[in-house]
């Protein structure tokens, strides 16, 4: 197993969640058939970047329960560095339940308002263990959970880039985690705005910003910090902005979608892997693109996550 020396090339940190979706479709409270697996935004990018060979670690806090145990196996078990865990007794590990549908998106519910992920605060943060990675990747979800969160997510977004590190930045939109609108507008464009990649969808860039074209709300974000802001576009692909050049990068051709659930951290695996690796922007847009749409075409949030030859095969098609 990894052990704190070893560099890593992504650090992230958030809520791993034990998830249970629905077998068969329908309203969730008529549902008697449910799968287990892993979900949580930032866990499943570790994992994508992991299974792309990237050594990646996640920084988190869990009960001392069954789900706990579930979730470590499950990241080891993916290569995810999970050394920076830590366990609260006091606390239970969070979950979810998703339904299965027709089309368009599954219904959530969390249960995770009370659970350790949301103690995570300034005296968990460990300076050599960020530091020792190259990229960090953050989300607002893991922001949303407690004052205590966000300040611990302001201050790994800060630290990392005073120290000359890229940082990442997916909104992740989840209302029902925040007061109220309001703040969470705020809230995520102060986070946003200390990234140097940011990656909203464009619902999410509308609502943050007011704007209603890619071009606008990739404008505001540039003059406010990142040096590029991809904007995902859905089945239709993803638009990019820098302050010298941008386009569109058509997305990939799904036959039949699954759960949309999990393509935008499909994507985020994509750019970021692709941007560490050297990639140009549209190149690594492309495969953000080519992730996505893996991610569609499976039940889970990241058991669509390609290794390097199923990467490689879906993208020659
Ligand atoms: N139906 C689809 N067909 C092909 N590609 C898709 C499809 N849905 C999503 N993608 C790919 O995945 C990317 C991210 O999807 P989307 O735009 O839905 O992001 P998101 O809203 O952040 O997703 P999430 O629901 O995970 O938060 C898209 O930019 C696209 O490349
Ligand atoms: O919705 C959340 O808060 C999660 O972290 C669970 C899912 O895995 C996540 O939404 C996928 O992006």
């Amino acid at each position: 197993m990894m052990t704190k020396q070893n560099k890593l090339d992504v650090v992230t940190f958030g809520e791993p969640l034990v998830m249970f979706y629905a077998n068969e479709i329908g309203e969730l409270d008529q549902i008697n058939s449910f799968s287990k697996a892993l979900a949580g935004a930032e866990s499943n990018v570790a994992i994508g970047l992991s299974r792309l060979s990237h050594r990646t670690g996640l920084v988190a806090k869990l009960g001392n329960d069954s789900f706990a145990s579930f979730i470590k196996a499950t990241l080891q078990h993916e290569g995810v560095d999970i050394s920076s865990i830590s366990t609260s007794d006091e606390r239970p590990t969070g979950m979810l339940i998703k339904s299965k549908v027709a089309s368009g998106d599954p219904k959530v519910e969390y249960f995770r308002k009370f659970a350790a992920a949301s103690t995570l605060n300034l005296s968990d943060f460990d300076h050599s263990y960020f530091e020792s990675a190259r990229h960090l990747h953050a989300t607002s979800i893991s922001a949303a959970l407690s004052d205590e969160c966000f300040e611990f997510a302001t201050f790994a977004m800060e630290h990392m880039k005073r120290q000359g590190k890229t940082v990442s930045f997916d909104p992740n939109l989840r209302p029902v985690l925040w007061k109220d609108e309001k703040t969470m507008i705020e809230g995520v464009n102060k986070l946003a705005i200390l990234s140097d990649w940011f990656l909203p969808g464009l619902g999410e860039g509308k609502r943050l910003t007011g704007y209603d074209t890619p071009e606008a709300i990739a404008d505001f974000y540039l003059e406010r910090g990142p040096s590029i802001v991809v904007i995902k576009l859905g089945p239709e692909g993803a638009y990019y902005k820098t302050k010298e050049s941008q386009g569109i990068v058509n997305g990939f051709k799904v036959e039949q979608v699954i759960d949309t659930v999990g393509a935008g951290d499909g994507f985020a695996v994509g750019v970021i892997s692709g941007l560490l690796e050297g990639l140009t922007l549209p190149e690594a847009v492309k495969r953000g693109n080519a992730i996505g749409a893996l991610a569609v075409m499976s039940p889970g949030d990241m058991d669509g996550l390609p290794d390097r030859a199923k990467l490689e095969g879906f993208m020659k098609i």
